[in-house]
Protein backbone atom coordinates (compact mmCIF):
# COMPACT_ATOMS: atom_id res chain seq x y z
CA UNK A 1 0.00 0.00 0.00
CA UNK A 2 1.39 3.52 -1.01
CA UNK A 3 0.00 6.51 1.84
CA UNK A 4 2.91 8.88 2.02
CA UNK A 5 0.90 10.63 4.68
CA UNK A 6 3.08 11.61 7.66
CA UNK A 7 0.01 12.06 10.34
CA UNK A 8 -2.88 10.12 10.50
CA UNK A 9 -6.23 10.90 9.03
CA UNK A 10 -9.79 9.75 11.35
CA UNK A 11 -13.22 9.78 10.79
CA UNK A 12 -15.32 9.94 13.45
CA UNK A 13 -18.70 8.91 12.45
CA UNK A 14 -22.04 8.13 14.20
CA UNK A 15 -25.54 8.95 14.04
CA UNK A 16 -26.96 12.48 14.14
CA UNK A 17 -26.31 13.82 18.00
CA UNK A 18 -23.83 11.16 19.19
CA UNK A 19 -21.27 13.94 19.46
CA UNK A 20 -18.80 13.69 16.20
CA UNK A 21 -18.95 17.71 16.23
CA UNK A 22 -18.28 18.45 19.45
CA UNK A 23 -15.39 15.45 19.85
CA UNK A 24 -14.05 15.92 16.11
CA UNK A 25 -13.47 19.65 17.29
CA UNK A 26 -11.62 19.40 20.61
CA UNK A 27 -9.38 16.42 19.13
CA UNK A 28 -8.58 18.90 16.45
CA UNK A 29 -7.10 21.24 18.68
CA UNK A 30 -6.00 18.32 21.41
CA UNK A 31 -3.80 16.46 18.41
CA UNK A 32 -3.46 19.40 16.17
CA UNK A 33 -5.01 17.95 13.36
CA UNK A 34 -7.96 19.82 10.82
CA UNK A 35 -11.14 19.14 11.42
CA UNK A 36 -13.54 18.89 7.99
CA UNK A 37 -16.79 18.87 9.38
CA UNK A 38 -18.50 16.96 6.21
CA UNK A 39 -22.06 18.77 6.78
CA UNK A 40 -20.83 22.01 6.79
CA UNK A 41 -18.52 21.60 3.48
CA UNK A 42 -21.28 20.13 1.79
CA UNK A 43 -23.45 23.16 2.25
CA UNK A 44 -20.26 25.78 2.04
CA UNK A 45 -19.12 23.94 -1.10
CA UNK A 46 -22.32 23.14 -3.02
CA UNK A 47 -21.40 19.08 -2.97
CA UNK A 48 -25.32 18.28 -3.05
CA UNK A 49 -28.15 17.62 -5.61
CA UNK A 50 -30.69 19.49 -3.66
CA UNK A 51 -32.61 19.44 -0.60
CA UNK A 52 -34.65 16.33 0.48
CA UNK A 53 -38.01 17.67 1.55
CA UNK A 54 -38.66 14.74 3.56
CA UNK A 55 -35.64 14.50 5.78
CA UNK A 56 -34.85 18.13 5.89
CA UNK A 57 -31.08 17.99 4.54
CA UNK A 58 -29.36 18.24 1.69
CA UNK A 59 -29.16 15.14 -0.64
CA UNK A 60 -25.16 14.72 -0.46
CA UNK A 61 -23.31 14.41 -3.91
CA UNK A 62 -20.84 11.92 -2.74
CA UNK A 63 -18.37 11.83 -6.07
CA UNK A 64 -18.41 15.92 -5.41
CA UNK A 65 -17.58 15.18 -2.17
CA UNK A 66 -14.80 12.53 -1.87
CA UNK A 67 -13.01 14.72 -5.28
CA UNK A 68 -13.05 17.81 -3.07
CA UNK A 69 -11.58 15.79 -0.72
CA UNK A 70 -8.94 13.58 -2.30
CA UNK A 71 -5.76 16.43 -2.54
CA UNK A 72 -6.78 17.04 1.60
CA UNK A 73 -6.33 13.03 2.73
CA UNK A 74 -3.24 12.51 0.74
CA UNK A 75 -1.50 14.97 3.08
CA UNK A 76 -2.64 13.31 6.06
CA UNK A 77 -3.84 15.06 9.32
CA UNK A 78 -7.87 15.16 8.98
CA UNK A 79 -10.62 14.68 11.09
CA UNK A 80 -13.96 13.92 9.06
CA UNK A 81 -16.65 13.99 10.52
CA UNK A 82 -20.01 12.94 9.48
CA UNK A 83 -23.09 10.65 9.98
CA UNK A 84 -22.06 7.96 7.22
CA UNK A 85 -18.97 6.05 6.07
CA UNK A 86 -19.41 3.45 3.17
CA UNK A 87 -18.75 5.26 0.57
CA UNK A 88 -15.32 6.93 1.18
CA UNK A 89 -12.33 5.19 0.05
CA UNK A 90 -10.99 2.82 2.22
CA UNK A 91 -7.13 3.52 1.91
CA UNK A 92 -8.13 7.08 3.62
CA UNK A 93 -8.49 6.15 6.89
CA UNK A 94 -5.79 5.20 9.86
CA UNK A 95 -8.54 5.19 12.56
CA UNK A 96 -12.70 4.62 12.27
CA UNK A 97 -14.35 6.04 15.73
CA UNK A 98 -18.27 5.38 15.95
CA UNK A 99 -19.79 7.27 18.57
CA UNK A 100 -22.62 5.73 20.28
CA UNK A 101 -25.20 7.31 22.54
CA UNK A 102 -28.20 5.66 24.82
CA UNK A 103 -31.76 6.21 23.19
CA UNK A 104 -33.27 8.09 25.85
CA UNK A 105 -30.37 10.62 25.83
CA UNK A 106 -29.96 10.80 22.26
CA UNK A 107 -33.97 11.45 22.10
CA UNK A 108 -33.71 14.60 24.17
CA UNK A 109 -30.48 15.68 22.11
CA UNK A 110 -32.62 15.80 19.31
CA UNK A 111 -35.49 17.58 20.42
CA UNK A 112 -33.51 20.18 21.56
CA UNK A 113 -32.12 20.36 18.48
CA UNK A 114 -35.69 20.75 17.34
CA UNK A 115 -35.88 17.00 15.42
CA UNK A 116 -39.66 15.53 15.62
CA UNK A 117 -41.53 13.53 12.96
CA UNK A 118 -39.45 11.05 10.18
CA UNK A 119 -36.05 12.98 11.13
CA UNK A 120 -36.53 12.27 14.83
CA UNK A 121 -37.93 8.56 13.91
CA UNK A 122 -35.07 7.77 11.85
CA UNK A 123 -32.22 8.92 13.71
CA UNK A 124 -33.36 7.33 16.31
CA UNK A 125 -34.07 3.89 14.57
CA UNK A 126 -30.30 4.40 12.99
CA UNK A 127 -28.82 4.03 16.40
CA UNK A 128 -31.43 1.59 18.15
CA UNK A 129 -30.51 -0.86 14.97
CA UNK A 130 -26.47 0.21 15.23
CA UNK A 131 -26.85 1.12 11.30
CA UNK A 132 -23.38 2.86 11.48
CA UNK A 133 -21.53 0.47 13.30
CA UNK A 134 -22.41 -1.81 10.86
CA UNK A 135 -21.64 0.06 8.22
CA UNK A 136 -18.35 0.78 9.55
CA UNK A 137 -18.00 -2.99 10.18
CA UNK A 138 -18.60 -3.50 6.49
CA UNK A 139 -16.42 -1.19 5.26
CA UNK A 140 -13.12 -0.56 6.93
CA UNK A 141 -10.75 -3.66 8.67
CA UNK A 142 -11.99 -4.62 12.23
CA UNK A 143 -8.76 -3.29 13.61
CA UNK A 144 -8.97 0.39 13.09
CA UNK A 145 -12.24 0.58 14.04
CA UNK A 146 -13.04 2.24 17.88
CA UNK A 147 -16.30 1.94 18.82
CA UNK A 148 -16.71 4.61 22.10
CA UNK A 149 -19.94 5.58 24.43
CA UNK A 150 -20.67 9.07 23.89
CA UNK A 151 -23.18 9.67 26.51
CA UNK A 152 -21.87 12.10 29.10
CA UNK A 153 -19.09 15.30 29.09
CA UNK A 154 -16.90 12.47 30.86
CA UNK A 155 -17.04 10.29 28.08
CA UNK A 156 -16.42 12.74 25.13
CA UNK A 157 -13.44 14.06 27.49
CA UNK A 158 -12.16 10.52 27.88
CA UNK A 159 -12.74 9.63 24.30
CA UNK A 160 -10.20 12.86 23.53
CA UNK A 161 -7.63 11.83 25.80
CA UNK A 162 -7.39 8.25 24.43
CA UNK A 163 -7.95 9.65 21.24
CA UNK A 164 -5.18 12.10 21.45
CA UNK A 165 -2.94 9.36 22.72
CA UNK A 166 -3.70 7.09 19.89
CA UNK A 167 -2.64 10.02 17.27
CA UNK A 168 0.75 10.25 19.17
CA UNK A 169 1.98 7.06 18.79
CA UNK A 170 0.76 6.75 15.57
CA UNK A 171 3.57 5.86 13.32
CA UNK A 172 3.50 5.70 10.23
CA UNK A 173 3.16 2.68 7.80
CA UNK A 174 6.22 1.72 5.75
CA UNK A 175 5.74 2.51 2.00
CA UNK A 176 5.61 -0.49 -0.24
N1 LIG B 1 -20.79 12.95 25.12
C1 LIG B 1 -21.65 13.97 25.24
N2 LIG B 1 -22.11 14.33 26.46
C2 LIG B 1 -22.98 15.36 26.61
N3 LIG B 1 -23.47 16.10 25.58
C3 LIG B 1 -23.05 15.78 24.35
C4 LIG B 1 -22.12 14.71 24.11
N4 LIG B 1 -21.89 14.64 22.79
C5 LIG B 1 -22.62 15.61 22.23
N5 LIG B 1 -23.32 16.29 23.14
C6 LIG B 1 -24.25 17.40 22.89
O1 LIG B 1 -25.20 16.90 21.94
C7 LIG B 1 -25.46 17.86 20.93
C8 LIG B 1 -25.10 17.28 19.58
O2 LIG B 1 -23.69 17.16 19.50
P1 LIG B 1 -22.91 17.25 18.11
O3 LIG B 1 -23.41 18.39 17.28
O4 LIG B 1 -21.46 17.22 18.44
O5 LIG B 1 -23.39 15.88 17.44
P2 LIG B 1 -23.14 15.35 15.96
O6 LIG B 1 -23.01 13.88 16.07
O7 LIG B 1 -21.98 16.08 15.34
O8 LIG B 1 -24.47 15.73 15.20
P3 LIG B 1 -24.67 15.96 13.59
O9 LIG B 1 -24.36 14.69 12.91
O10 LIG B 1 -26.11 16.30 13.44
O11 LIG B 1 -23.77 17.09 13.19
C9 LIG B 1 -24.67 19.11 21.31
O12 LIG B 1 -25.50 19.96 22.04
C10 LIG B 1 -23.56 18.58 22.21
O13 LIG B 1 -23.13 19.52 23.13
Amino acid sequence: MVLGRQKPNVLVTGTPGTGKTSTASLLAEAAHLRHINVGELVKEKHLHDGWDPDLLCHILNEDLLCDELEERMKSGGNIVDYHGCEFFPERWFDLVVVLQTDNSILYDRLMNRGYSGQKLQSNLECEIFQVIREEAEESYRRDIIKVMPSNTIEDMSNNVEALKAWVASWVAPLES
